[in-house]
């Protein structure tokens, strides 16, 4: 590859919690000599996203933050991080913008297509889909089949958490729902052939990518209203928690079983600090589902946790009291076992073996070694 041609820059869009940074760090794990320029548009303004990926890209990474990519960043911000990452000192082969979960992919499209700058292409939309929660995403978001049908590649994600046959109804609904001849390709944890979106002369370029008239007839369906008014996000809110102190396990967990329905989604680390359990635990829940990610800290890195909790109908300053109640003082004191409901959530996720539990699933027994995986 080389830096002549303009870079094509692909759209990676989902619901939340589908995939999608899963997806982008497999794809940097697995990019061989490409050199990939990654935008992350997170919404809230701790960036944690754009903390998941980082390390792996270096000054390539820039992040939108404060929220959805299409309402708060404005077409000008937007080129401007895309000029910067198209500079020929880069030798960028393709730039991915992982757009919040809460994102419009259509307007996201439309500024890539307005996009001035010879040395960039829009290069796609990447639509991810959560297997599992196929249907209660569709049937909560009807705008999920609007953003199936524009989808240039849609990534059937999760389908470790389906059987065949589920999957296999679930690719026929999502086919019926694309544009006719979408590649619709199944994937454990986003690993997808990564010549899927660097192919030079890519899925796009033959069929599938919006025409500037489609964008245009969109743009007029808003005409009169409020267009942002029909966002997935515009039903959402967000609160972030962060702590400087350590925080109790049992009492996290407590709230973490007693997260109400409308609590969609977690993500964040957390500090126990507890003996033996000194590591930064990564959070991610997404409905009823949750999984607790074990890894060093940086060097240097401050002990805390930065939580985001993403939800509707729900009391944002009454989750930060109770995660207000949930700060420990004295973490050194508290006993290792204090771990164990926090562990029975641990599972290995880049090796593969998801041991991840549902919440409604029966506790694993007993205490878990210190590499976090249960025995
Ligand atoms: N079982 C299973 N879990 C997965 C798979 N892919 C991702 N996950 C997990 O699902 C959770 C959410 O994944 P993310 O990659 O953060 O999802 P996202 O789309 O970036 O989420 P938002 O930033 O909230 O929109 C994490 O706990 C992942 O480890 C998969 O194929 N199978």
């Amino acid at each position: 590859m080389n830096s002549v041609q303009p870079i094509p820059v692909v759209v990676l869009a989902g619901f939340l919690g589908s995939g999608k940074t899963t997806l982008l760090n497999h794809l940097l794990g697995n990019r061989g000599g490409t050199r990939i320029g990654v935008v992350v548009n997170d919404f809230g303004s701790i960036e944690i996203d754009a903390m998941s990926v980082a390390g792996q890209v270096g000054d390539s990474m820039v992040s939108l933050g404060g929220g959805c990519l299409c309402c708060a960043v404005d077409g000008s911000e937007l080129d401007a991080y895309l000029d910067k990452l198209a500079a020929p000192v880069h030798r960028i082969d393709v730039i991915v913008i992982e757009a919040s979960g809460l994102a419009e992919p259509q307007e996201m499209v439309k500024m890539l297509i307005a996009n001035e700058n010879p040395a960039i292409r829009y290069g796609g939309l990447v639509q991810v889909v959560d297997a599992a929660e196929f249907d209660r995403t569709r049937a909560a978001h009807p705008e999920t089949d609007r953003h199936l049908s524009v989808a240039d590649l849609v990534v059937l994600n999760k389908t470790d958490r389906v059987d065949p046959a589920e999957r296999a109804r679930i690719e026929g609904e999502v086919a019926a729902l694309c544009a006719p001849g979408t590649p619709l390709v199944g994937a454990d944890h986003g690993r997808i052939d990564p010549e899927l979106l660097f192919d030079r002369r890519p899925w796009t370029e033959t069929r599938g990518q919006l025409s500037f008239e489609d964008l245009i007839a969109e743009a007029e369906e808003h005409d009169g209203r409020d267009p942002h008014a029909d966002h997935a996000h515009a039903r959402y809110e967000s609160v972030e928690f962060t702590s400087d102190q350590a925080l109790s396990p049992r009492r996290f967990i407590d709230f973490l079983d007693r997260r109400p329905a409308g609590l969609y989604r977690i993500k964040g680390f957390v500090w126990f600090g507890v003996p033996g359990y000194q590591e930064r635990y990564e959070v991610h829940a997404v409905g009823r589902f949750l999984r607790f990610a074990p890894a060093p800290w940086g060097r240097g890195e401050r002990r805390r946790t930065q939580l985001v909790l993403i939800g509707s109908g729900t009391d944002g300053p009454g989750l930060l009291r109770e995660l207000d109640a949930c700060r420990e003082g004295s973490p050194e004191q508290a006993p290792p076992e204090s771990m164990w409901g926090v562990l029975r959530y641990v599972a290995p996720a880049d090796r593969g073996d998801d041991l991840a539990a549902e919440d409604d699933s029966p506790p694993e027994d007993g205490p878990v070694p210190e590499d976090g995986v249960p025995a």
